[in-house]
């Protein structure tokens, strides 16, 4: 096992990093190391060695008294020599495949970190810093050894096809791995469902077809029964594609093989077709389902522009985050406005959407609105039978919007007499996640695929790969298990209110939209002011 401080790091002429990285006595990287303690076992376990491990020479405790202040922190992963510190290595066997033998920079280096935040101002701290993901010097399973397997939990994904195929091809082709098993039916599937082997044969074609080749599945985390299956059937490495909720099983996942001292590393991809994973820039297949939702943008705009004051209504996906219907909304330009879960909104009165659209329709004689399937949920509850119904991983099952307001709107203005309206109501919720992924798409999913592989394969574990500020990182699971919304106060939401010229809903004089004003108020006021 290769401990030393490598060359470039002991002799500051040789050293690639900037002064600043340096401590002036010993030559060595001056990082604050930021380890999850929300991995409570961390604590409990024996410290691993002064110098751990090949990538960062020094541990956050050691560093402490000659940190600079200049707020540098690596958010760093685990490594399996955290727990298993005679953990051999070996060196990495894709400088021999064909296809990184002749790559002029084959490893990433071992100090190369990706910014969280990239805006930043001359005095301001340097802030969080990841692991830059990539195939590294050493690695710390011997080819012939690693038993891997993938898992898909959640909803589905534009994608997840693609990301199997390439965990299994850049094993395959990249490490020379050749045992590989897919549990099927999600999570359960560890415990109840016989595998299969996966091959870059068997996968060839996967990524042409929407859905999951293995399957998916809410609830049914045990984890004391994963992790048993994981050691019964001798398995070292786990690849788990899923959302939030995945994420969240996933980190319970490698707590317990932590705790059992088990070689086993634990890669999360994150996936999810609300975009509501923290941290990362963007979940894949989000941008082809922003795409697929144009096509039911357009049918409500077409139908809507050919008759008489046309209404159309098109809900999409988003539980908790409008990301879709924001996103859906500013790429289309024929959508007047956007209703999403974070940004409450009222049907009465000034400033209500019922005058918006009667404004709308004696305008231009038609009207687009595109709704988040979770915006308004309280409203909705008011009116309809309110009931508490959860699915199996305990998400809550969401009233239907849709038909709560296109009801509404039909109410208002044939029972008011204010206007004849010709309503046009489309669904296309599952649709757009349930195509295969787009060109962009596919090799965003490459990437997470190939990233997740190598980490793996260097030993890092309780990882989530994604691209952070367009550099693919290393991240702690805990992280991006945090469910991300759209920020009312970030830019993105002010450019889609000046594209759409819809109301803010943020007018309280009226009694009707009082205490919706007043909440949507509160709640931009209790927000720190970001921008994308
Ligand atoms: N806190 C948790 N601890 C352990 N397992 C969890 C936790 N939350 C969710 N899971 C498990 O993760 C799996 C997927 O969770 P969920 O159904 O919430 O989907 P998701 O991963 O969030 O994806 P998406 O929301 O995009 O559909 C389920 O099998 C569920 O049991
Ligand atoms: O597949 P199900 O269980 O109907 O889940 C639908 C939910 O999954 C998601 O696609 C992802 O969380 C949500 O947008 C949607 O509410
Ligand atoms: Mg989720």
């Amino acid at each position: 096992m290769d401990f030393s401080i490598p060359s470039h790091l002991s002799n500051s002429k040789a050293s690639p990093l900037p002064s600043t990285f340096l401590s002036s006595k010993s030559q060595l990287p001056r990082f604050p190391i930021r380890h999850h303690l929300s991995f409570k076992s961390r604590n409990s376990l024996k410290k691993p060695p002064l110098i751990s491990r090949q990538n960062f020479a020094i541990r956050a405790q050691e560093v402490s008294d000659q940190a600079v202040d200049d707020g540098f922190t690596l958010d760093d992963v685990p490594h399996l020599t955290d727990f298993l510190p005679d953990l051999p290595s070996y060196p990495n066997p894709i400088q021999k495949s064909p296809g990184y033998a002749i790559v002029k920079q084959t490893f990433v280096r071992p100090e190369d970190v990706v910014a969280q935040t990239i805006v930043v101002q001359k005095d301001s701290p340097r802030g969080v810093h990841f692991r830059r993901a990539g195939p590294r010097e050493k690695v710390y399973f011997k080819s012939e050894d690693v038993r891997a397997c993938i898992v898909t939990c959640g909803g589905l994904c534009p994608g997840i096809n693609t990301v199997i195929r390439e965990i299994v091809c850049g094993l395959h082709y990249m490490y020379g791995v050749e045992d590989i098993l897919g549990i099927q039916g999600g999570y359960r599937g560890f415990y109840s469902k016989n595998t299969m082997a996966l091959t870059p044969k068997v996968v060839n074609d996967i990524h042409k077809r929407g859905g999951t080749f293995l399957r998916t599945s809410r609830g049914g985390h045990d984890t004391q029964k994963i992790v048993d299956n994981i050691q019964d059937r001798g398995i070292n490495q786990v690849y788990i594609i899923g959302g939030d909720g995945t994420q969240r099983g996933a980190a319970r996942i490698y707590e317990e093989v932590e705790k059992r001292g088990l070689q086993v590393a634990v890669a999360g991809i994150p996936k999810t077709i609300d975009n509501d994973i923290a941290v990362i820039d963007k979940s894949f297949g989000f941008d082809t389902a922003v795409e697929e939702a144009q096509r039911a943008i357009n049918a409500a705009h077409v139908e809507v522009e050919s008759v008489e004051n046309g209404v159309g209504i098109v809900k999409l996906m988003g539980r908790y985050s409008g990301f879709i219907a924001m996103f859906a909304t500013l790429a289309s330009r024929d959508v007047d406005c956007c209703l999403i879960p974070e940004s409450p909104f009222y049907l009465e009165g000034k400033g209500g959407l019922f005058e918006f659209i009667e404004e709308r329709l004696k305008e231009n004689g038609h009207i687009v609105i595109v709704v988040a399937e979770g915006a308004g949920q309280e409203y909705v509850a008011q009116s309809m039978h309110e009931t508490d119904e959860k699915d199996a991983s305990g998400n809550r099952l969401l009233l239907d919007v849709g038909l709560w307001l296109t009801q509404n709107i039909k109410d208002h203005f044939t029972k008011e007499q204010k206007m004849a309206i010709n309503m046009k109501y489309i669904d296309p919720t599952y649709m757009i996640r349930a195509i295969p992924s787009n060109a962009s798409d596919n090799i965003y999913c490459t990437l997470l695929a190939q990233s997740a592989v190598h980490g793996a394969m260097a030993g890092f574990t309780g990882f989530t790969v994604g691209p952070v500020n367009s550099r693919h990182a290393y991240i702690p699971i805990s992280h991006v298990s945090q469910t991300r919304t759209v920020k009312l106060t970030d830019r993105m939401w002010a450019r889609l209110l000046a594209s759409t010229n819809q109301p803010s809903f943020l007018n309280c004089d009226q009694s009707i939209g009082g205490k919706v004003c007043k909440d949507a108020i509160d709640l931009i006021n209790n927000m720190k002011i970001t921008s994308i």
